[in-house]
């Protein structure tokens, strides 16, 4: 080409031109589809949708071949809560700072990482068989503190290098993050409302709930469904000798045992003070039985650890009955379950009675 040429001169701006103009609707394309997602992510009202957005959604909409999502976990309290929840793809939970220290240093910033010196990264942050060439790296802070981290990867080597601008994602993150906290922060009331605080079993008020649904499903199905009252004996000599925070340990270590006994479906809850009470749905008397039985053995013989360092026993007596093929009402089988106990109490103590009044 020769510049002098006038016509030359106007091919060549009129290519400028178009370049630039190309790359501002690329930008303004890439605006939009941040500002969606930035939209969605305020929007969404469940940790579920709010991963299932972070680490499908973005992958998809962005052209992405790789998106992951760690969070920190130091007190397993995502561990137990996420399982139940529905997800296409759960997040990575750590339960150290290890891993983020290693993406991010002391620098805490979002980073560009393509081929070159740390090109190591992309080992870390992603599967070695995704592949990923390229990736943008973003920390997720809250108040002050590294909570977790996004990555966006890509096979593309140059989809993200080090010389790019980080304004969208560091946008993006910020966003992410508060979206993050206020999900784990509805979580943790949703959990607490219906948890017994004192034994991390279920209390009562969800049991009130979810006792109707199992009736119903049970009646309507036509499978057996067997309900367990376990009151600990002589909770209150355990109080009077050993003191009140050792009687609470033995309530929690007590319920521990109750709810590592069951199968997934099955459902354990604090009663009252002292008294727990199982439902056991798709469960035989027989059945049941043996549940009733090793939940028993299982007290009898575990040292109670005191919080001065000590032991205690304690033991349970248990009453087990069973819904009644033309049951009317739940209410019939925890009165049922609760004579067994009383009768088990008769009885001595340390044992299990099944109701065997008429069918109501
Ligand atoms: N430490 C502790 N004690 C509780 C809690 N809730 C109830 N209690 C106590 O549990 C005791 C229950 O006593 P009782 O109902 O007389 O029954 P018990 O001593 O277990 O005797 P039996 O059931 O007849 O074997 C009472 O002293 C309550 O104060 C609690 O959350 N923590």
């Amino acid at each position: 080409m020769n510049a002098s040429n006038p016509q030359d001169q106007v091919q060549e701006l009129r290519r400028q031109l178009k370049s630039l103009l190309d790359a501002a609707t690329a930008n303004e394309r890439k605006l939009d589809r941040f500002d969606a997602l930035e939209r969605r992510l305020i929007a969404v009202s469940s940790m579920e949708e709010l991963v299932n957005l972070l680490l499908v959604d973005c992958r998809d909409d962005f052209g992405l071949d790789a998106a992951e999502l760690w969070l920190l976990d130091l007190d397993e309290e995502l561990r137990r809560a996420l399982p139940a929840l529905p997800m296409v793809k759960p997040p990575r939970l750590l339960d150290g700072h290890g891993p983020l220290k290693d993406l991010f240093g002391a620098t805490r910033s979002t980073r560009l990482i393509g081929p070159g010196a740390d090109e190591g990264l992309l080992a870390l942050a992603f599967a070695p068989e995704s592949g990923i060439k390229s990736a943008a790296l973003l920390p997720l802070i809250r108040q002050g503190l590294l909570i977790g981290s996004l990555h966006f990867g890509s096979r593309d080597p140059e989809r993200y290098d080090s010389s790019s601008g980080t304004k969208f994602l560091d946008r993006l993150a910020a966003i992410a993050a508060i979206a993050i906290e206020s999900m784990l922060n509805r979580e943790r009331l949703r959990r607490a409302g219906m948890t017994d605080g004192l034994t991390g079993v279920h209390n009562r008020r969800y049991f009130d709930h979810r006792s109707l649904i199992e009736f119903s499903q049970a009646v309507r199905h036509r499978y057996p469904l067997a309900c367990l009252f376990l009151d600990i004996d002589h909770f209150k000599a355990i109080n009077d000798r050993h003191g009140h925070p050792t009687g609470d340990e033995v309530l929690r270590q007590v319920g521990g045992l109750i709810q590592r006994s069951l199968r997934t479906g099955d459902l354990a809850a604090r009663y009252g003070g002292e008294e727990f009470v199982v439902l056991l749905p798709r469960t035989d008397e027989a059945g049941a039985r043996e549940v009733a039985e090793r939940i028993r053995q299982m007290v009898q013989d575990a040292p109670f650890v005191t919080p001065e360092g000590g032991t205690v026993s304690a033991t349970l007596s248990v009453g087990l009955a069973m819904l009644p093929v033309e049951a009317t009402s739940f209410g019939d089988l925890l009165a049922a379950a609760d004579r067994a106990v009383y009768e088990a109490k008769r009885r001595g103590r340390n044992c299990t009675v099944v109701d065997e009044s008429p069918a109501a």
